[in-house]
């Protein structure tokens, strides 16, 4: 029987405080160890799920370029369309198998404007992206596993929603601070520790003054 979800991998580098971008978005954490650590895990899983905070700001790739293997397919969270045409994602689209994952929110413009691009548009949720039924398209598409790679919204909309299995978190030596930093894990928050999802630490590993910690959900 066809899992009903492919299996969710959070991916991520915090600073020792727990923040993953400073208030004016610096987010390069890893050293460059970690980065072709980060990217061999690329090449093995089937796709990479960020947000369109991260793909505005960030303007990343999410290729493989570290190491040999192949390129996952790229989603990107983005409910409005929003995501820039002079994105990296969006023109390297041609190249890379990517899938933007709209709702209904999306506004004819953006669509026309998605549409002029090699990309896959998925619709669920009426405001935001339906989650659960997206990963269930993706299912069917043959994707089993996606590493998300955040940002801090949408890593707590899946620890939210129970909707990964493991976690590969890299604690970098720095101290950021401040309000307006940017948590690894943004919305509402838990209530209490005991609605927290629980963790094994399977295991440990330094790179130099970097800590990559790998969970699996209990
Ligand atoms: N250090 C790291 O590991 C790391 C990793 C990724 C991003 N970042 C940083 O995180 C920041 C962005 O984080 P953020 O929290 O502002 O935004 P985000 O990247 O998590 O994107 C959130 C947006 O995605 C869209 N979205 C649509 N459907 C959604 C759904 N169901 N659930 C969640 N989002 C949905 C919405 O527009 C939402 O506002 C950037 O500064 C980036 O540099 C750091
Ligand atoms: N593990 C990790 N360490 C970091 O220091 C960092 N900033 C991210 N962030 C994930 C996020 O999705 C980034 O935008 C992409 O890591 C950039 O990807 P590219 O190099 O452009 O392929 N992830």
């Amino acid at each position: 029987m066809e899992k009903s979800r492919p299996h969710v991998i959070l991916s991520g580098a915090i600073s020792v405080d727990g923040k993953i971008a400073t208030k004016t978005n610096d987010s390069k954490l890893s050293s460059q160890k970690d980065i072709q650590r980060l990217h061999k895990l690329r090449s093995s899983v089937d796709a990479i799920l960020i947000g369109k905070n991260t793909a505005s700001r960030d303007n990343p790739l999410l290729t493989v370029r570290h190491v040999k293997g192949k390129n996952p397919i790229r989603i990107v969270l983005d409910s409005k369309g929003t995501i820039s045409k002079t994105s990296k994602i969006l023109q390297s689209s041609n190249k890379v198998p990517t899938i933007i994952a709209i709702s209904k929110k999306i506004t004819k413009k953006n669509l026309e404007k998605l549409e002029k691009f090699p990309v896959e548009i998925i619709s669920t949720g009426n405001d935001s992206v339906n989650l659960k039924l997206l990963l269930k398209k993706l299912s069917k598409k043959k994707i089993k596993t996606i590493l998300v790679e955040g940002g801090g919204t949408v890593n707590w909309e899946f620890v939210k929603h129970n909707l990964f299995d493991e976690m590969i978190l890299t604690i970098s030596p720095y101290l950021l601070g401040g309000e307006d930093s940017i948590s690894y894990l943004r919305g509402t928050g838990f209530s209490r520790i005991s609605h927290s999802p629980n963790l094994r630490l399977k295991s440990v590993k330094r790179l130099k003054n970097h800590l990559v910690l790998h969970y699996v959900k209990l």
